[in-house]
């Protein structure tokens, strides 16, 4: 048998490219919030991937912002470059056929020193595999990876394969976290980051990137998880918004927040969720620190 290796690896791409669809096609379960919407992976996520011969310690980075230009995106884009000088091996993830101005931008990031493997997600969506080759080679041309693996997350093809070539970076010999351990973040951290997709796949277009989720109690009682939670939103009419017509919205954004956390959690949940106004939130830096983003 193989010796157990282990290390940390990131996950950096455009915004959409699915880094949060590889990243639980990986671990195989929901941990990072996954939406059609642009920029939704605003932590710094782990999760935990230990298979016979390797231990894959994932840290998900979020999106590098270009939407906007406030704290908000500025204190992101900071966590980007920290991430990739503080991992083992770079999953860099572009879109099959596809290769921008953007995707350029987050690749002028990689840390000339460190192994990148590019990752080449989406292939399941290519009407045209002839034009797969010279598409790899001409983006490889750009970077020095050291390796170029074709995938689909969503159909989990090659995944195991990209596990194969990034478990060749792993420095440590052995386990560096139990095996059992699927993420380092709390559940009340999950807790939040459930609502938050639930705004994402539930509002409008441009609502959801003004909006954060505060979890004020998260109370164990045997089984029972209590959790108290605060949509934050920047003013009074965002905040009818999320409540909507007779508090509808606001009901399914809970319920169906609490199913997912029943599953994750594997027990009952009490959820109340509530919406409240701190107008600015986005712009202020210290209230960002507050709240947990670094
Ligand atoms: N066809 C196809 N669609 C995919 C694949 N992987 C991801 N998607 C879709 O692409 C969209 C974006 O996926 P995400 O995983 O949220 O992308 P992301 O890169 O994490 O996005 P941000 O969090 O905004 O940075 C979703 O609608 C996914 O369903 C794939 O292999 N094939």
């Amino acid at each position: 048998m193989k010796k157990i290796r282990s290390g940390y690896i990131a996950i950096v791409g455009r915004p959409n490219v699915g880094k949060s669809t590889l990243l639980n096609r990986l671990i195989g379960e929901k941990i990072s919030i996954v939406s059609r919407k642009a920029q939704t992976t605003r932590h710094r996520i782990t999760g935990i991937l230990t298979k016979d011969d390797a231990q894959f310690v994932f840290v998900d980075t979020p999106g590098f912002q270009t939407k906007f230009s406030n704290a908000l995106n500025r204190a992101m884009n900071r966590g980007v470059t920290t991430t990739l000088n503080d991992v083992d091996v770079v999953l860099f993830v572009i879109e099959a056929g596809r290769f921008d101005a953007k995707d350029r931008a987050v690749m002028k990031l990689l840390p000339p020193d460190r192994p990148a493997i590019l990752v080449v997600n989406k292939t399941d969506q290519l009407k045209d595999r002839s034009a797969l080759l010279p598409f790899l080679a001409s983006v490889a041309a750009e970077h020095d990876f050291t390796a170029v693996v074709p995938v689909s997350a969503a159909k989990g093809k090659q995944t195991d394969e990209l596990l194969g070539e990034a478990r060749k970076h792993l420095p440590n010999e052995g386990l560096m976290f139990p095996e059992d351990e699927l993420t380092d973040k709390s559940e009340r951290f999950l807790a939040s980051e459930y609502i938050r997709e639930k705004l994402f796949r539930l509002l409008g277009d441009e609502l959801p990137y003004a909006t954060t989720v505060e979890i004020e109690k998260f109370e164990v009682e045997g089984d029972l998880r209590r959790i108290f939670a605060a949509i934050v939103v920047d003013r009074e009419g965002h905040k009818a918004i999320v409540i909507g017509k007779g508090g509808e919205l606001l009901k399914r954004i809970a319920s169906e927040a609490r199913q997912d956390m029943e599953r994750l959690f594997d027990g009952k949940v009490y959820l109340e969720v509530w919406v409240k106004v701190k107008s600015g939130w986005t712009d202020d830096e210290r209230l960002l620190k507050s709240l947990g983003y670094e």
